[in-house]
């Protein structure tokens, strides 16, 4: 009856694993997305491009070598921004590759185009040159759109001068000086990456600290790696236009302060791209920043299309769209899948990178959930000194009362990887005993896990210790002995 059984409008990671997920069900399957965005914003402007140059200016600058060879260690010279690109293109174009290997061998149709609803099983698909427009009907449809970067309508964006996230990876040179607007977590990626390469960097927040789901202390850290970097930030202050002058721009803030620099770069939100898909013709609607509402299975209000990914908002994360796409297709096919784990972790890639899990200091404390604080720094890991990594620390949060691990936070060297040993303890319950009594590579960054568990014990035992002992009488008061029953076993 229908040309398909699963239609997805789409191919960053939602869409993809939706199509495959639906194909590997036994599905016939297609996805809709223009030419030259097959991967989506994931692919061709955001997770990969930003990783990989962050990775080519880390190789390039000899950032990470600076500890072991000196603060004037350095690759190349003078690094062009055509030195970055060529780097990101190779990985691009990889990878554009793997995906479009991996969807024709599950046997899912790739249709180019532009989809807009026409009902609620019917989309129309439009050439990217608006030659031909085909319909396509199916049973299913996800849609998984993604964002695109938000420009307020009162400043000029030229690509050069003045850019979004997307245009900064075609600017033609490194900018002495950079505006960044907005310290999401875009900004203080960028930001990193620019002052690495020796840009003076200006970060504007309207609120009052950045990143505030992340670990105070942690973003404390980064503050000062950033600071010693030459970044300036300007906390409580919202830009109120930006002039462009030849080659050079003024940023006015409402503050009345003005700020001259190479290049301004926006990075303070995103826009779902329901603009385009006549959503009322399938009868749904987006809010005002273009998300659309969906249910714990990723329905929207018209059961049989989905929507997942950046579209449907927060997290708004490569890895949890991919789940949120896996998790709607098998629900689609009437296949038993899971709901999607609260445990997920956060992965920042500013210089150093910032990696957590589960719940932070502060959010333990609002709850009144009693926690000790295991801390180890990499400066006391032989890898630490190995690598020249100083400054790194990792810190796992453990419950006072069944000695599970609540929380899980890195700051530096491969933080973003390590955060996944955190993550499969409290998945599987784990206590900190576990990691006191687990023996790790030596020498190792993963060790850390164990300095911090050890932490954690023993502050556990000198609290039991000390209230073990009788509390020293006031006067005209009688002894008091606190009950010892309810002091928890330790293991070492
Ligand atoms: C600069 C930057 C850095 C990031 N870094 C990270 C990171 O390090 N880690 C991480 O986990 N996440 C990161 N993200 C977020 C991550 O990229 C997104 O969460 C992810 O790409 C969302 O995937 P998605 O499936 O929603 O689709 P998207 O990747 O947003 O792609 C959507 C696709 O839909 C297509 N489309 C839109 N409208 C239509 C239509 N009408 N018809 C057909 N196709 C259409 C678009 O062309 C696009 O290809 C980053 C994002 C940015 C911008
Ligand atoms: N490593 C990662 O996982 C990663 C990396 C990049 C992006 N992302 C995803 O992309 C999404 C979008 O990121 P983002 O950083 O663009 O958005 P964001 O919404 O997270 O941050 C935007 C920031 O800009 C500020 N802002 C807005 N207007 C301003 C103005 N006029 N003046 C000064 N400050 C202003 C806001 O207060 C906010 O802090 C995030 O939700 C994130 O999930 C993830």
């Amino acid at each position: 009856m229908y040309d398909f059984d699963l239609l997805v409008l789409g191919s960053g990671p939602s869409g993809q694993k939706a199509a495959i997920a639906g194909a590997k069900l036994g599905g016939r399957v297609a996805i809709v997305d223009r030419r030259h965005m097959v991967g989506g914003v994931c692919i061709n402007t955001g997770t990969i491009p930003s990783k990989t140059l962050r990775e080519a200016v880390l190789y390039l600058t000899g950032l990470n070598q600076r500890e072991l060879y000196g603060q004037s260690y350095r690759v190349k010279d003078d690094i062009t921004f055509g030195d970055l690109a060529a780097r990101t293109q190779h990985v691009i174009s990889r990878e554009i590759d793997v995906i479009r290997s991996q969807l024709s061998r599950n046997r899912v149709a790739l249709l180019p185009g532009s989809a807009r609803f026409l009902d609620d099983h019917t989309v129309a698909i439009r050439q990217d040159d608006g030659s031909d427009e085909r319909k396509v009907s199916a049973e299913r449809i996800v849609i998984a759109v993604g964002t695109k970067p938000a420009r307020p309508s009162t400043v000029d964006f030229d690509g050069r001068t003045v850019v979004d996230a997307d245009q900064i990876l075609r600017i033609d040179r490194i900018p002495r000086s950079l505006v960044v607007v907005g310290a999401g977590v875009i900004g203080i990626e960028y930001a990193s990456m620019f002052a690495a390469l020796g840009s003076k960097v200006t970060v504007v927040e309207s609120r009052e600290r950045m990143l505030d789901f992340c670990d105070l202390e942690v973003v404390e850290a980064l503050k000062y790696h950033l600071r010693d970097l030459a970044v300036t930030f300007r906390f409580r202050e919202t830009v109120a236009a930006v002039e462009r002058h030849e080659d050079m721009t003024l940023t006015h803030l409402e503050s009345g302060k003005k700020l001259l620099a190479d290049t301004v770069m926006y990075s303070a939100g995103r826009q779902g791209v329901t603009d385009e898909l006549n959503l009322e013709a399938a009868g749904l609607a987006a809010d005002k920043r273009g998300r659309i509402t969906v249910n714990e299975n990723f329905q929207t209000e018209v059961g049989h299309i989905y929507a997942v990914g950046d579209v449907i908002g927060f997290p708004a994360l490569a890895a949890t769209s991919m789940e949120q796409g896996r998790v709607a297709a098998h629900h689609g096919f009437g296949e038993p899948v899971d709901h999607l784990s609260d445990l997920y972790p956060i992965g920042i890639y500013s210089i150093p990178e910032i990696s957590f899990v589960g719940k932070t200091e502060d959010e333990l404390t609002e709850s009144s959930i009693p926690f000790e604080v295991g801390v180890a720094r990499y400066r006391e890991l032989a890898r630490g000194a190995i690598i020249g990594d100083s400054y790194g620390m990792l810190k796992i949060l453990v419950s006072n009362d069944d000695r599970k691990l609540l929380g899980v936070h890195v700051f530096g060297t491969n933080a973003t990887e390590l955060v996944h040993i955190g993550q499969a303890v409290m998945g599987c319950g784990g206590t900190v005993d576990y990691l006191v009594d687990a023996v790790f590579n030596y020498p190792t960054l993963a060790e850390s896990y164990k300095v911090a568990a050890l932490d954690v014990l023993n502050k556990m035992r000198a609290v039991q210790r000390i209230s073990a002992v009788p509390v020293s009488p006031r006067i005209g008061e009688k002894a008091v002995r606190p009950a010892t029953s309810a002091a928890k076993k330790t293991t070492s």
